[in-house]
């Protein structure tokens, strides 16, 4: 049997944090060596395991930073993203970032991080959110020059603590769409008041926060006469947490440089 690798949650007693490390608990190819979270967090010195639902761990929350961990997985807040970028580029750590809603200067930051670790990044680590950003790629290629033109528009719909708006996905799904469209797309968050008549060149986006809802996207391709919906919608947190594992897996051999979910799904 291969040891197995040593993974750390940061934003442990967050909403995923939790998924991540209960659905970590049951693989045997992987061990749990640290769950941080913010030094004023009120359940620090509680068990992971036992935060998370499961079985006691003997791994307490805590704000330090391990030296054992091969991969760190985080699912924090922009607030909280730029320290665990400095602290796995000190550690040399492999890092998977799944947090969303970071400025432009993070993404600078992440990118300068992936010349010396090697980091996967991705606004969703869900395998069906990410065979959906393909598929509307191929579905507005293939409508580009329909008769009476294609308009598009991305309806996201989320739980009602989300913090950001449009969600990570959303806006993925956007610049993934806006590649096939061309360089003059424009990206129109909400409508409001006397706006005119849609524009060909525009992607609208609509930010729906509903009750628990752990995270739906739907790509509307309007046309004249007809139109399609691609629909992905969670059940559950655990697609995001299980990819988020998976592509620890996949990093921890990798170079350094910066990656995504296709990377990891072969996509
Ligand atoms: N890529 C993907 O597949 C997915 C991404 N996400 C993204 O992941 C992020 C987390 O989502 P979710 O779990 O719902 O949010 P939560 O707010 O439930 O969890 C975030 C956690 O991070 C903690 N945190 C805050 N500051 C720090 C810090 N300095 N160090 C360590 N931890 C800190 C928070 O603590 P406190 O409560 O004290 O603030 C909280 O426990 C969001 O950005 C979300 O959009 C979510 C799902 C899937
Ligand atoms: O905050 C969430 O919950 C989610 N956030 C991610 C995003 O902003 O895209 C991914 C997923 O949709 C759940």
């Amino acid at each position: 049997m291969s040891t197995p690798l040593k993974i750390a949650v940061h934003g442990a007693a967050g909403r995923m944090g939790r998924r991540v490390v209960a659905l970590a608990s049951e693989d045997s190819a992987l061990e749990l060596v640290a769950a941080m979270e913010n030094d004023q967090h009120p359940l620090l010195g509680q068990d992971a395991g036992d935060l998370a639902g499961v079985d006691t761990l003997d791994i307490a929350l805590s704000s330090k930073w391990p030296n054992d961990a091969d991969v760190v997985i985080d699912f924090s807040l922009p607030e909280a993203i730029d320290r665990c970028i400095e602290k796995c580029v000190l550690h040399e750590t492999a890092l998977v970032v799944a947090t969303t809603g970071m400025t432009d200067a993070q993404v600078e930051r992440l990118n300068e991080a992936s010349e010396s670790i090697p980091i996967v990044w991705a606004p969703s680590m869900s395998l069906a959110v990410n065979l959906s950003m393909k598929l509307a790629q191929q579905i507005t290629e293939k409508l580009l020059d329909v008769p009476g033109g294609l308009d598009i528009e991305i309806i996201e719909r989320h739980h009602r603590y989300k913090a950001d708006a449009p969600s990570g996905t959303a806006l993925k799904f956007g610049d993934l769409i806006a590649e096939k469209l061309g360089d003059d797309t424009k990206h129109v968050h909400g409508r409001e008041g006397h706006t005119g008549q849609r524009t060909r060149n525009e992607i609208g986006y609509h930010a729906v926060r509903v009750g628990d809802n752990p995270g739906e996207h739907t790509i509307v391709f309007g046309m004249l006469g007809e139109r399609i919906e691609l629909n992905v919608a969670a059940s559950s947190r655990d697609c995001y947490a299980a990819g988020a594992l998976a592509a620890a897996k996949w990093l921890s051999d990798k170079p350094e440089g910066m990656y995504d979910m296709f990377d990891v799904l072969e996509m």
